[in-house]
């Protein structure tokens, strides 16, 4: 309920109360004025009535009673003595008798009209005292004028006596009626007396009862309004210092109770906003000193200049790496400290002006430091305006980039630089001869572009290592830069490959003369570790504008005119003719091809047996890849197993080869299957994972597979060589090194490694018989087999006069077409059901066409 019906109510409550009391006290009032009215209007009247009767009654008898005795005095002497001096009776007192009657007569009339007003009860008495008051007038007269008539004193004397007595009974009437109505007074008065106390007591309990209504409403407004007003008083008090635990919520259901909700809402929404300014507040610190640190931390410094480009600020990172004190900055040209790049937006300061006031962005300066190096920086800015537009200065940051411009330079270098010669790459090269042809475009003249690939250099690398490699490269390139001219460009695209763009020259004798010049210098013997190499050179050129403007062109049939030199028997050069690429394209198509019959599936594995030589029976097969080529028929795996080695193809081709030959040879359970690895193969990552792998897969056991690898593969990273060779017989597979003798270094090899098995080539094969040297050299490696108990395995056996030599000489395995061509797997099978104890074979011939 609403506090002022509250109020109302209460008020209204008291003053009921009020008026109930009030009330009370008028009624006894109103007795009070009755009492009052009947005692003053009737009791006192008639008291004083018979106050002034009873005292008209005793001046009758006292007048009359005098003058009876002064006239008996005076009569007789007997009974009281005469002097001169006696009075007599005068007129004066007759008349005071006359007075008392007619007051008396007066008097009554009032006294017995009060009565019947008033009293009519005391009609009896008043008659009484009426007759009483006749008869002593009466008697009283008499007397009067019986001493008139000068009657007898006795007379006198009785009537006297008689008169006293009528006056003893109107008294004893009268004073007995005064008496009653004094004590009807004196009762009345009691009871006025009464009612005043009873009218003052309402009086004093309405005063109470509306002191205590009112005071119980005061009290109740305390508490309803006074307390909750204190301790919002106490709470806004609280809040002021910043206190601001929550207002208990009241269910004061009055403006006071809104009032408190409200004050307690209003406080916690301050407390919100409080909290929030300062959370505002806090993180703006937080930011601040954030900056601060990260200002003061990092390697960026801010500034801040004047419209007269003078300091007026710059954090103390600049110090720090300056070593400038404040002093010597703050005031002074910014231009005195950081002098911006001429590849600047604005290259002095003062042209920001200029520029139209424009933000400063990565503007690069110069400086220097604490230790007078010069350092380069990059400086962003803002220009700073008054409110009113005037150009204030510029505030910005700045970031010492001196590392970062040195890698850049670097990097850059090393994007147009080859890292081993540090000659310009084919980017550097690609741009160069942009710039040629645009020159021959405007001008005129002739570029020529040069391909150059070293001869054996494949040899160097794989037989001396990459060191040896690397250092013959290098080598080569100070000659190659020796014979040039400063206007000629020379680049490395990679490996052995360089590309010579020669301008400004007359051509085609220019690059002929070149060519000649390099050849010669190239021939001439290199000394690399000790050794002296004797290496050539191809050259291929392509001429603009005769060949083609397009630099990829140029660069294309510059290649193809070198490929052709190479063909033709190296060490030579040869101009780009029209139809030279063809060979070329050929090559790309292949690869393209064979990426295909790859995904495809297209390849197939043959299989040649291995001949054991006393049993003449097949103890395993050697497994060569044939690929139909759609279009082209078989190809020889000497042409597309160099290219897949080349092009990379030979991972996914080598893997595919291992896994379908050790499956297919699950299908012959007692024969191995001889599997040849490439160089590149050999160096891919965890080969000895993929071998366990397949053969888990196949589920052929290890020692049913021989890997046969070709020197070529020990060559480099020899002793990662070695590690996987012997975690691969670990796995109980049988290692073969093939091709042997063909290789610089074939004996050292057998000394680092235990192979299970050398294979000699079939070139020595094939020449028993018709070459001593070839025929030592075959008894020589059998023999050494022997010695060091490796299997001897003997390639390429076509005639029985071979395989009876070999025989003789304790060749342990022989293959050759004499035994079996390689033939498709499904074969195999027939193959195994024979044995080859003649030398002419006729089935073994049959089988191998
Ligand atoms: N990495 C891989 N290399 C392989 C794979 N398959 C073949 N090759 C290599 O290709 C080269 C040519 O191989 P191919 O044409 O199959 O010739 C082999 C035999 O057919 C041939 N051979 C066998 N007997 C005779 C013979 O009596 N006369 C004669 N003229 N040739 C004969 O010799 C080749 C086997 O040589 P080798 O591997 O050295 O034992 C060749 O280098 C193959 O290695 C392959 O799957 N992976």
């Amino acid at each position: 309920m609403r506090l002022n019906y509250k109020i109302l109510i209460g008020l209204i409550s008291v003053l009921v109360i009020w008026a109930g009391t009030l009330g009370q006290s008028y009624r006894t009032m109103k007795q009070l004025e009755s009492e009052y009215t009947r005692t003053v209007d009737e009791t006192l009247p008639i008291i004083l009535s018979l106050e002034e009767l009873r005292f008209a009654t005793l001046r009758i008898v006292s007048s009359t009673s005098e003058n009876a005795m002064i006239m008996a005095l005076q009569r007789n002497s007997d009974v009281a003595p005469v002097d001169s001096d006696m009075p007599t009776p005068d007129a004066h007192e007759v008349h005071e008798t006359a007075i008392g009657i007619s007051d008396f007569e007066r008097v009554f009339e009032i006294y017995s009209n009060q009565v019947d007003l008033y009293d009519s009860a005391d009609g009896a008495i008043r008659d009484l005292i009426g007759s009483n008051g006749t008869a002593l007038t009466d008697i009283s007269q008499r007397l009067e004028a019986a001493l008139e008539n000068n009657a007898s004193t006795a007379e006198v004397l009785e009537m006297k006596e008689v008169m006293e007595d009528a006056e003893a009974d109107i008294l004893s009437l009268i004073i007995g009626q005064i008496t009653d109505e004094r004590r009807a007074l004196r009762l009345r008065q009691a009871a006025l007396r009464q009612g005043i106390v009873d009218a003052i007591d309402n009086l004093m309990i309405s005063a109470a009862l509306a002191a205590f209504g009112i005071t119980a409403l005061v009290i109740l407004s305390s508490l309803r309004i006074i307390k909750p007003i204190e301790r919002l008083t106490a709470a806004a008090v609280r809040i002021a210092k910043g206190d601001f635990a929550p207002l208990p919520k009241v269910t004061q259901n009055d403006e006071i109770g809104a009032l408190t909700n409200a004050f307690s809402d209003m406080s916690s929404n301050l407390q919100n906003m409080i909290r929030r300014h300062q959370e505002a507040t806090d993180n703006a610190l937080a930011s601040e000193q954030r900056f601060r640190d990260v200002a003061e931390a990092s390697s960026d410094w801010i500034w801040e200049i004047g419209s007269d480009y003078r300091i007026t600020f710059v954090s103390g990172r600049f110090f720090d790496v300056t070593g400038l004190s404040a002093r010597a900055v703050i005031g002074q040209p910014i231009s005195k400290f950081l002098t911006p790049d001429r590849t600047a937006t604005a290259d002095c300061f003062e042209n920001l002006e200029l520029d139209g006031l424009a933000p400063i962005r990565d503007m690069r300066c110069r400086y220097s430091d604490i230790t007078n190096q010069t350092r380069i920086c990059r400086l962003s800015g803002k220009p700073l305006f008054h409110k009113t537009g005037t150009f204030m200065g510029y505030r910005g940051t700045a970031s010492d980039i001196t590392a970062e411009v040195e890698a850049q330079d670097i990097a850059e270098h090393l994007a147009l630089h080859d890292a081993l010669t540090g000659l310009p790459n084919r980017i550097f090269m690609a741009e160069r001869l942009d710039q040629n042809l645009a020159k021959i475009l405007r001008h005129g003249g002739a570029v020529s572009v040069i391909c150059l690939d070293l001869d054996h250099f494949k040899e160097v690398n794989d037989t001396l290592g990459h060191a040896a490699g690397d250092s013959l490269l290098k080598s080569v390139t100070k000659r190659l830069e020796s014979t040039l001219r400063i206007t000629d460009t020379l680049t490395r695209l990679g490996g052995d490959e360089f590309v010579i763009v020669q301008s400004e020259a007359i051509q085609p004798s220019g690059a002929e003369v070149l060519c000649r010049r390099i050849l010669q210098v190239i021939s001439e013997p290199f000394e690399v570790e000790g050794q002296n190499l004797y290496i050539g050179a191809s050259l291929g050129v392509s001429l603009a504008p005769i060949d083609s403007l397009d630099p990829e062109q140029l660069l294309k049939n510059a290649d193809v005119a070198m490929y052709r030199a190479k063909k033709d028997g190296r060490n030579s050069f040869r101009f780009f003719e029209a139809g030279m690429d063809a060979e070329l394209q050929e090559r790309k198509a292949m690869e393209r091809d064979l990426r295909v019959a790859i995904q495809n599936n297209e390849l197939e594995m043959y299989y040649q047996p291995l001949i054991e030589t006393h049993g003449r029976a097949m103890q395993g097969v050697e497994a060569l890849v044939r690929w139909n080529r759609p279009g082209f028929g078989m190809v020889p795996p000497g042409d597309f197993i160099p290219l897949a080695e080349e092009t990379g193809l030979i991972i996914p081709l080598g893997d595919w080869i291992l896994r379908t030959s050790c499956r297919q040879a699950t299908e012959w359970p007692n024969l191995f299957v001889a599997v040849n690895l490439s160089p590149t193969q050999f160096k891919q990552q965890d080969l000895i994972g993929l071998v366990k792998q397949v053969l888990h897969d196949t589920g052929l056991t290890p020692n049913r597979l021989e890997l046969e690898i070709t020197e070529g593969v020990l060559l480099e990273q020899t002793a990662y060589s070695l590690m996987t060779l012997r975690g691969l017989q670990e796995l109980g597979v049988r290692i073969a090194m093939d091709d042997f003798g063909t290789g610089y270094s074939s004996l050292s090899y057998l000394q680092m490694f235990a192979f299970d098995k050398i294979k000699l080539d079939q070139s020595f094969v094939q020449e028993l018989g018709k070459s001593s040297g070839a025929t030592s050299i075959v008894r020589t490696v059998l023999d050494l087999g022997r010695s060091l108990g490796m299997v001897t395995t003997a390639e390429g056996v076509e005639t029985a006069s071979q395989r009876d030599y070999l025989t003789q000489q304790g060749c342990n395995q022989m293959q050759g077409y004499l035994f079996s061509r390689p033939v498709p797997a499904a074969e195999i099978k027939n193959l195994l059901l024979r044995t080859y104890p003649d030398v002419d074979v006729p089935v073994a011939k049959a089988l191998s066409s």
